[in-house]
This record gives C-alpha cells, sequence and structure tokens, in this order.
C-alpha cells in the first residue's frame, strides 16, 4: 500500500480567527468592531446570526486548548481582534484585552503549541470605519501602531506572525461584492482599499524589523487556481485574470514590487486607477519571511463577454461540491503552489488555511464526517505532491478546528475538525479529528 509521508519538521495545526470563535463581543473593554455592526443589521447574516457569543472561546480558551493538545496539532493560528486592544482603534490601550491574548498564548505555549498570530482578520474597529476605515490612509497608521503594541508585549512569545488575512476579501469581497464588512458594492473603493491594506502590511512588517522582534512574518492571501477551458488564448488570458483576481495582485507588490500591468490596464479599462503615491511601492517591498496560503477551491472556466469583471465564467464540470457549494479541486492546489514557486521563487509557503465546509450533525454522540476525511486526504496528497516536486512547504493548519461563525453564513457552514453546539457550545471531536490525529501522529497516512 503506497505510504504518503511528510517531513519530521513539518509543522501541523488548525486556524480559527477572534470574531468567529471569541464570542464575549461587549467583555473587559472591548470595542465595536465592523462585523459587530454589520452582523446586527438586519439582513445582511443569514438566520440574523452575529458574533455575541459565537464559540464562546473567550472564556472557554483552556478547553479548546485541551483538544489541541488531544489532536496533537504543533501550531494554532488565532487571530488578535484589534477592538480588544484598542477600543476605539487608536488613543488608550485596554489592558485587560491584552491580558486576555497573553493568557492565551502562555497556555499554548505551556502546551506545547506555537502560537501563530493574526494582526487583522477583518474586524476593523467601528471607530475607524467611521472615519473612512481602510479608505483612509490614516487607518494604516493605526494598524501599525496597534501592530507595534502586539510586538512588544509577545516578542519571544509569538515567533510567527501574519499582518492580514485574505487581503481579497478584505477588499474586494468586503467593499466591491459586498458580502462581507462594511458592505460597499464599489470597485474603485475596492482598489484603492487592496493598496491601502498592501502599505499597511508593509510598513508593520517593516516595523517589525526596526523593532528586532524574534520570528518570522508573513501575510495570508487567499488563492484558486482556474484552468482553462481550452488552449484558445482568450480562455488562458480569461482564467489568468480570475487567479490574478486574488493571487497576482496581491502577491506581486509585495514580492515583486510591482502590480501586475495586465491588471492595471484591464481595471483602467472600466475607469477604475490607483493613486500610487511615492514611496508607497517601496513600503510594500519590505522584505517577508513566509507567504501563509489559503485554499479552498478551484474549476475550469473560460472567456465569456461580458461577463463578471473578468469576461470569465466558471464550467460545471460535475467535480464534487462542498456544502457551500464550492467545487472540490486538489489538482488545483498543486498547481497554485507550483505556480506560486514559479512565479516568487522558493519563499517559505505556510498552508494558513485549507478545509471543507460540511454541516455533519452528532448522532449518537459521533460526527460522521466521511466527506471531510475525504477532502483533507486529497489536498494532502497534492501537498506531499508539492513536496516531491520542490515547493519549499513549511506547514498545514486546517481550517478549522472549531465549528464558528462563517460570516455572512452565520452558523450555517460548518468546517470543524470538532462539531460546536451553538446552543449549549458542547465540543464534539468529529470523526475527522480522529483522522487528523493519527495524520499528525504519522506525519502522513497511507493510501
Ligand atoms: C466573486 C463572488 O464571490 C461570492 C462569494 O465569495 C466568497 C469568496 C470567498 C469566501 C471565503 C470564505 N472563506 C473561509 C474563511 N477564510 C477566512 C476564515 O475566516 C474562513 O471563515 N474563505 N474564502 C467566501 C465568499
Amino acid at each position: 500500500m503506497a505510504q504518503i509521508r511528510f517531513p519530521e519538521d513539518f509543522h501541523w495545526g488548525a486556524a480559527t480567527a477572534a470574531y468567529q470563535i471569541e464570542g464575549a463581543w461587549k467583555d473587559d473593554g472591548r470595542g465595536a468592531s465592523i462585523w459587530d455592526t454589520f452582523s446586527h443589521t438586519p439582513g445582511k447574516v443569514k438566520n440574523g446570526d452575529n458574533g455575541d457569543v459565537a464559540c464562546d472561546s473567550y472564556n472557554r480558551y483552556k478547553e479548546d486548548i485541551g483538544l489541541m493538545k488531544d489532536l496533537g496539532i504543533t501550531m494554532y493560528r488565532f487571530s488578535i481582534a484589534w477592538p480588544r486592544i484598542f477600543p476605539d482603534g487608536t488613543g488608550e490601550l485596554n489592558l485587560k484585552g491584552l491580558e486576555y491574548y497573553s493568557n492565551l498564548v502562555d497556555e499554548l505555549l505551556a502546551a506545547g503549541i506555537e502560537p501563530v498570530c493574526t494582526l487583522y482578520h477583518w474586524d476593523l474597529p467601528q471607530t475607524l470605519q467611521d472615519c473612512g476605515g481602510w479608505e483612509n490612509r490614516d487607518t494604516i497608521d493605526a494598524f501599525v501602531a496597534y501592530s507595534e503594541i502586539i510586538f512588544r508585549e509577545f516578542a519571544g512569545r509569538i515567533k510567527y506572525w501574519i499582518t492580514l488575512n485574505e487581503p481579497w476579501c478584505i477588499s474586494f469581497l468586503s467593499n466591491y461584492v459586498g458580502i462581507h464588512a462594511p458592505g460597499n458594492r464599489d470597485l474603485q473603493l475596492a482598489v484603492t482599499i487592496s493598496h491601502h491594506l498592501l502599505i499597511a502590511h508593509g510598513r508593520t512588517v517593516k516595523r517589525f524589523r526596526e523593532l528586532g522582534i524574534e520570528g518570522q512574518i508573513g501575510f495570508a492571501p487567499n488563492v484558486t487556481w482556474l484552468e482553462p477551458y481550452s488552449n484558445r488564448k482568450e480562455d488562458v488570458d480569461a482564467c489568468r485574470r480570475g487567479v490574478a483576481y486574488f493571487l497576482e495582485w496581491f502577491m506581486d507588490p509585495v514580492l515583486l514590487g510591482t502590480y501586475p500591468q495586465f491588471m492595471l490596464d484591464w481595471f483602467a479599462a472600466k475607469g477604475v486607477n490607483l493613486e500610487i503615491q511615492d514611496g508607497d511601492m517601496q513600503d510594500m517591498r519590505y522584505s517577508i519571511d513566509f507567504i501563509g496560503i489559503n485554499y479552498y477551491t478551484g474549476n475550469v472556466g473560460r472567456y465569456k463577454q461580458d461577463e463578471g469583471l473578468f469576461d470569465y465564467e466558471d464550467i460545471d464540470t460535475g467535480y464534487a461540491k462542498t456544502d457551500f457549494d464550492w467545487f472540490i479541486c486538489p489538482d488545483g492546489f498543486y498547481n497554485v503552489l507550483c505556480y506560486i514557486t514559479q512565479r516568487y521563487g522558493n519563499i517559505p509557503l505556510l498552508i494558513t488555511e485549507n478545509g471543507a465546509c460540511y454541516n455533519d450533525e452528532v448522532e449518537e454522540g459521533c460526527v460522521n464526517d466521511t466527506r471531510r476525511i475525504q477532502y483533507l486526504k486529497q489536498h494532502l496528497i497534492q501537498l506531499n505532491r508539492c513536496l516531491e516536486s520542490g515547493v519549499n512547504l513549511i506547514g498545514y493548519l486546517t481550517w478549522s478546528l472549531l465549528d464558528n461563525f462563517e460570516w455572512a453564513e452565520g452558523y450555517g457552514k460548518r468546517f470543524g475538525l470538532i462539531h460546536v453546539d451553538f446552543q449549549t457550545l458542547t465540543r464534539t471531536r468529529k470523526n475527522s479529528f480522529y483522522w487528523y490525529k493519527e495524520v499528525i501522529c504519522k506525519s502522513g497516512f497511507d493510501l
């Protein structure tokens, strides 16, 4: 029987984010975030769900870390809620907020688990949004100042840092598509925000280096892979635009120092232009130690005139789908990681999110989520292919440790290895928890 084995020093972990799991939305001085505002606005989130309680991990983090220890992970990715640190975004520091994360980090370290800290996972302080949010360049400086406080507080304890989670979601999904907070629908605004986010990322990396913080820093774009339906140039170009929307638009400035010209031209043809000020592109270029990669889905696509933003349409090739209605495309994982390596060189890659939405429920104390096991197995095989192909992969953090608040979908989309009953907050290990535990123990699996 064929064996899939990973390097002994390969990091195995799981990921979460503050607004999705913590709850305690008004406890210990926490200020309002744009997601509190958005989720409390009727019609924005399915079933009227919000993050007021979520998984109550703010109060149950010791229980959650006990589950992580049982799982055997060596890395745990979490995010810090900016509004817990600066309730008004800037100004007065909330020491109780810092204390919570200090206790969390100490508990992780005591459990032998490496903390991976995401500084921004979408929960912008509402007071900053009231002043324009990421459209306002002042927010860039506010983010750097917030990040510096965290760097100084956790220097030596947190060794892996992520500035931004999924800048595509922060800019385009939230300000052009409009289904995430704050819910704008303006392409120029989204492009401007994407630019400001990359400046904020770069200046934060610069501050990290200036402070001489021990550890590694990167960011975590979400990427997809779109295979052209044919080798006709129009199909190839349409797929290239669709991939670049998530990938090159954010990675090229950080790793190559320029935006992809074909995307600048495409946006310009739609009357959307970037206002690049002196120093902006240099700020983005402060070198990072790794790239976090979030991958869920890919597809086959082709050119279709005037379809969507990029004259692109998906093809329904009959690939199976998750309960999020996303195509399952494991080959895309291999293809996109090889593409990233080919384009940017052998910079270390940390899979910061990969997982599947399946809404299996507890039956007689068990959750038989065989489809999630299948998804994880298929995608880990592709990661092993990448390693065999020389891709510099350092670890895999599955999304997610816990079922949690899946943004505009509320609690109806379950990604966790652990089932959460959102009425009782009872945690139940799913069968995928036990499967992943064995994978970690063996650093691989048998086919
Ligand atoms: C072009 C039109 O598109 C319409 C829907 O578009 C999307 C795209 C992407 C997502 C999406 C959701 N997730 C999972 C999260 N990653 C971060 C973590 O917080 C998880 O909860 N990743 N991507 C949702 C909707």
